[in-house]
């Protein structure tokens, strides 16, 4: 076997050069362009570039809910071609909880719909999940009844307590204030020391994706193509230096070629 081509067994998740389009009446969009990544167990693997680069394409490309044009996405091995519990989601917007069941019943849900876990030790699971992000106090309430940063921790447990191969999340504190925003990062970076999941994490922030990633993928623009992937910091670094230099470096990255584009325009 050519060696360039043996699996490497740390490998997760594995996309080859995935080309992802929508059809419309009128037109064909391609949204990514051969886009190839590789994804280990427990990377906080971050999909970082600007709007419209395909990063929540590429994301549900992941969850099996769109099938590439062209290349493939294997998870351990094999080609995803549809949804599974294997891969839990969790959304940027608010009201993905079910509104008629409690705090407790949305966790619980996908454990007994997927028949992973039953009655009293899907009840438990899902408590150990609420605990573990704090709102044990809420469990009986309704989602109606949280703020925005409450229901976002409801949805997280919700998909930790599957114990996915991957948590894939798309921008899920974007709608948060700053404040909320920061200490939800600051939670999940805890809930990563305590389970070492493995997360794929959509972002068009470049601090956020530098505080949470240990791995970053640059896309460029419409159609999202690979610009770079980065080392992120380690977590324990509190290097701020450090975090400057990289910041420095995906500027440079993902706005060189928009700055060659436009002296090629003004030349
Ligand atoms: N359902 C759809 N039908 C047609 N085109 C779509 C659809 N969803 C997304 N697109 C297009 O695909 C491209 C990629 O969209 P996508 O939402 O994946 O980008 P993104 O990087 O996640 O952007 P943002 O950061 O703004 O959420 C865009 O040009 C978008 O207009």
């Amino acid at each position: 076997m050519n060696p360039s081509t043996s699996p490497n067994p740390q490998v997760l998740l594995d996309v080859r050069g995935v080309t992802l389009q929508y059809k419309t009446q009128n037109h064909l969009v391609t949204a990514t362009y051969r886009v190839d990544f590789q994804v280990c167990k427990s990377d906080r693997y971050i999909l970082l570039g600007p709007s419209g680069c395909g990063k929540s394409t590429l994301l549900k490309a992941i969850g099996g809910f769109l099938t590439p044009a062209e290349g493939e996405i294997m998870l351990k091995g094999a080609a995803i071609s549809k949804p599974g519990y294997d891969r839990m989601m969790v959304f940027q917007e608010f009201d993905q909880l079910l509104p008629w069941k409690t705090v407790k019943q949305n966790v619980m849900f996908p454990l007994l719909s997927s028949g992973k876990w039953k009655g009293r030790a899907a009840e438990d699971k899902a408590v150990c999940y609420l605990e573990k992000v704090g709102l044990m106090k809420f469990a009986n309430h309704y989602p109606h009844m949280l703020s925005g940063g409450m229901k976002q921790r409801v949805a997280i447990a919700r998909g930790m307590a599957m114990e996915p191969d991957v948590l894939l999340m798309d921008e899920p504190y974007a709608a948060l204030d700053a404040l909320t925003r920061r200490k939800m990062q600051d939670e999940l970076l805890h809930l990563w020391d305590d389970t070492h999941f493995t997360v794929i994490f959509v972002t068009h922030s470049i601090p956020e994706a530098i505080k949470l990633g240990n791995r970053i993928l640059l896309l460029s623009p419409h159609p999202g193509q690979v610009r770079a992937e980065l080392e992120g910091r380690s977590r324990d670094s509190t290097d701020r230096d450090e975090a400057g230099r990289l910041e420095a470096k995906i500027n440079d990255l993902l706005f060189a070629g928009e700055n060659m584009n436009q002296e090629a325009q003004h030349a």
